[in-house]
């Protein structure tokens, strides 16, 4: 069977991006929508409903509309905007981060895709907890740096028009309440939000994240090593995981550059560990396109695996 699928939103840049990944596939069919009618309400119902699966690539409002105008019990959805991360009913669509989850967006009919934020996040936390390496209530730090496509085609033009007079490093979401902050704790398994920094800089795409650790603030201090080691084995029981650890060696924290965009157009990610066990310090950084498995990258991931083919289709890495 050719599966229909609808991208809501494909004109956008996550929408743009999946359409891409998706052409050349034999398997499933992309049911367009005509441009001067991307937002006429009724075209939009009709091609959600035909659809077996419909990809939302909408501001978090339009995402809700588009789960109301479905009227069938068929068509499955991945949302790509922040509605339903943590909403009742649906699955969130970070394979990775659990052993039983491709399985659980496998079933699922409702599938939110993550925030590219939440996933640096999630990865490096969610093991050590599981491991106890990390409490839940540990006072967490995140920051990171991402590209300005992560702001839409809004911030793509800003960004596009002011040239290279554009800040090159702009911390925002200053008052500490980014709308990630209810998925990152809700999946890090964390019982108090972490602190979140973000940065946007004068490039178009990738990201690299970056989570502190005070090492003596855990009981029978880790080693850099025993964070690596919990985080290798993790990833390691993880089938087709996209997610990678980095080797561990201190001595390359001396000369590490962790560039954002040593992963674009892939749906890598990257974990480094870097630490000093004198003074029971660590950092776990990720590196990952925001477009890839920050965005249009995981939501093929899922489409795959909910239409039951290799998860590593139409995906470079
Ligand atoms: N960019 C990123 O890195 C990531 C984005 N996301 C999420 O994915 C979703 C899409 O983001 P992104 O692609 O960046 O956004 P864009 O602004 O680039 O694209 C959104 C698209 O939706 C269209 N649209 C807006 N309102 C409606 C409506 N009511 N009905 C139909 N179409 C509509 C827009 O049309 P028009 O431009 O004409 O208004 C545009 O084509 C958002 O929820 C975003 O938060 C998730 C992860 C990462
Ligand atoms: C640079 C930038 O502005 N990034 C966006 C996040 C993009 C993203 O992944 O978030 P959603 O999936 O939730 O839209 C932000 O911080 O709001």
């Amino acid at each position: 069977m050719v599966a229909k699928i609808f991208i809501d939103g494909e004109a956008g840049t996550t929408g743009l991006q999946i359409r891409e990944r998706l052409a050349g596939r034999r398997d499933l069919e992309v049911i367009s929508i005509a441009p001067e009618k991307r937002k006429d309400q009724a075209e939009r119902q009709r091609l959600l409903n035909a659809a077996d699966v419909a990809i939302l690539c909408l501001p978090d409002d339009a995402a809700r509309e588009s789960v109301r105008l479905i009227e069938n019990h068929t068509t499955r959805v991945i949302d790509a905007s922040t509605a339903h991360r943590v909403a009742e009913g649906w699955a969130y669509g970070f394979a990775e981060m659990d052993i039983d989850q491709t399985e659980e967006i496998r079933k699922a009919r409702y599938v939110a895709n993550p925030g590219c934020w939440p996933q640096g996040l999630i990865a490096a936390a969610r093991p050590l907890v599981e491991a106890r390496l990390l409490p839940g209530d540990y006072p967490l730090s995140y920051h990171g740096i991402s590209g300005y496509s992560g702001g839409g085609r809004q911030m793509i033009e800003d960004y596009e028009a002011q040239g290279t007079g554009a800040s090159q490093f702009m911390p925002y979401a200053l008052t500490f309440a980014h709308k990630h902050l209810p998925e990152m704790a809700h999946y890090a398994r964390l019982n108090r939000a972490p602190l979140f920094e973000p940065v946007v800089g004068n490039f178009a795409q990738g990201m690299t994240t970056s989570l502190p650790l005070h090492l003596d603030m855990v009981a029978d201090i880790p080693t850099g090593r025993d964070i690596h080691a919990a985080l290798a084995d993790f990833y390691a029981a993880i089938p087709d995981s996209f997610v990678r650890v980095a080797a561990y060696d201190p001595a390359l924290g001396k000369t590490a550059a962790l560039d954002p965009q040593a992963h674009n157009g892939t749906n890598t990610m990257t974990l480094h560990v870097f630490a000093n066990d004198e003074r029971n310090q660590a950092v776990i950084a990720a590196v990952y396109d925001n477009l890839g498995k920050g965005a249009s990258g995981a939501a093929v991931q899922n489409l795959n695996i909910m239409l039951g083919v290799d998860p590593r289709e139409s995906l470079e890495g």
